[in-house]
């Protein structure tokens, strides 16, 4: 299945290719929904969105791909792009490494050689650099992170209030986290206004459509394709992605490396966004989890696309150029 799939996605087109997907990865209706942050048990669990849009700015989708949900952890890809453009990569790095750390995505563990969190993609990392960009940009960080969330997207987007609450309330593993980076020296500043800020961040509402913007946006190196703004500056895009792919999927990156070879982040939402680099982004919503915190229908849907299109970055029959030329004939 090599060159045959490039004329088949040809003839038939990716909005082809993309309802064939979704229609593959529905049945999975294994997983379940996070409810340690009350308000996310109280989504519909059926819901499934796949939306897939181009550098050359189309978007084809399938499924629930309007409907919203919280963005949770994959904002910590944003949040690491925009703090390393504020800050630049020498002060980011001295308060958040960039090592995979194969722990869960809430595991309370810091690098002991430098005392930093492991990397910007688990709570720790996006905590700690949720503090650099509170420092920085003080009473008006959330406004900042939601307009560049908001340019990736191509449109405005909104914090979802109940579910921001919610975790705010719940949330003492992640408020435990920020003091410990407090006292390791990781934040400097004030660490309640740091978690705030990583709560109501997380709690960003997007839909599977937007994902795929957003993610077209990183594949087009911080332009969004379709507004020609500039979300993000290139070097700090080259960076989120590189730590998306190594440390993107939390204690699944290495498995999601060998099957799918593409920088992604998931979200306890349910989301998956994945990049192919100056091609397509990606969006998934399925609220059911798996063991590790990765939505398990999402996970099967990028595992069919990504064979399907040959999107591993190591695949020899990767078919993403094929595709954009049915956009272009
Ligand atoms: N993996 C996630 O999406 C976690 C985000 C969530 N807000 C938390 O910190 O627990």
């Amino acid at each position: 299945m090599t060159a045959g799939v490039a004329s088949e996605a040809s003839a038939y087109g990716l909005q082809a290719v993309v309802e064939e997907v979704h229609a593959r990865a529905l049945p999975d209706g294994s997983g379940h929904l996070a409810d340690y942050i009350p308000e996310l048990a109280q989504v519909s669990p059926d819901a499934f969105g796949l939306a897939v849009a181009t550098t050359d700015g189309h978007l084809c989708s399938a499924g629930d791909a309007d409907a919203p949900f919280t963005i949770q952890s994959i904002s910590k890809a944003f949040a690491y792009c925009i703090a390393l453009e504020l800050l630049g990569r020498d002060k980011v790095l001295e308060h958040v490494g960039v090592e995979p750390s194969g722990d869960a995505f809430n595991a309370i563990v810091f690098d002991p050689a430098t005392n930093r969190p492991y990397n910007p993609m688990v709570n720790a990392g996006a905590i700690a650099v949720a503090g650099l960009i509170q420092a920085h940009a003080g009473a008006e960080a959330f406004d900042l992170v939601l307009d560049r969330l908001s340019a990736a997207a191509g449109r405005p987007l909104d914090m979802d209030d109940a579910v921001y609450r919610s975790e705010a309330t719940t949330g003492h593993r992640n408020k435990g986290i920020a003091h410990l980076l407090r006292a390791t020296g990781a934040i400097r500043g004030d660490a309640d206004a740091a978690v705030d800020l990583y709560f109501r961040v997380c709690a960003i509402r997007v839909t599977a459509a937007n994902l795929a913007r957003m993610g077209a946006t990183l594949a087009n190196i911080g332009e969004n394709p379709v507004t020609g703004r500039a979300a993000f500056a290139v070097d700090a895009v080259r960076a989120t992605l590189s730590v998306m792919f190594t440390c993107g999927m939390y204690d699944y990156a290495g498995n999601w490396a060998l099957d799918v070879g593409v920088p992604a982040k998931s979200g306890v939402g349910g989301g998956i966004l994945g990049v192919v680099n100056r091609q397509l982004g990606i969006g998934t919503f399925s609220p059911r989890l798996d063991a590790k915190g990765n939505s398990a229908r999402g996970i099967r849907a990028f595992h069919e696309l990504a064979e399907e299109l040959g999107l591993h970055v190591f695949d020899p029959t990767n078919r993403g150029s094929a595709l954009l030329g049915v956009f272009r004939s």
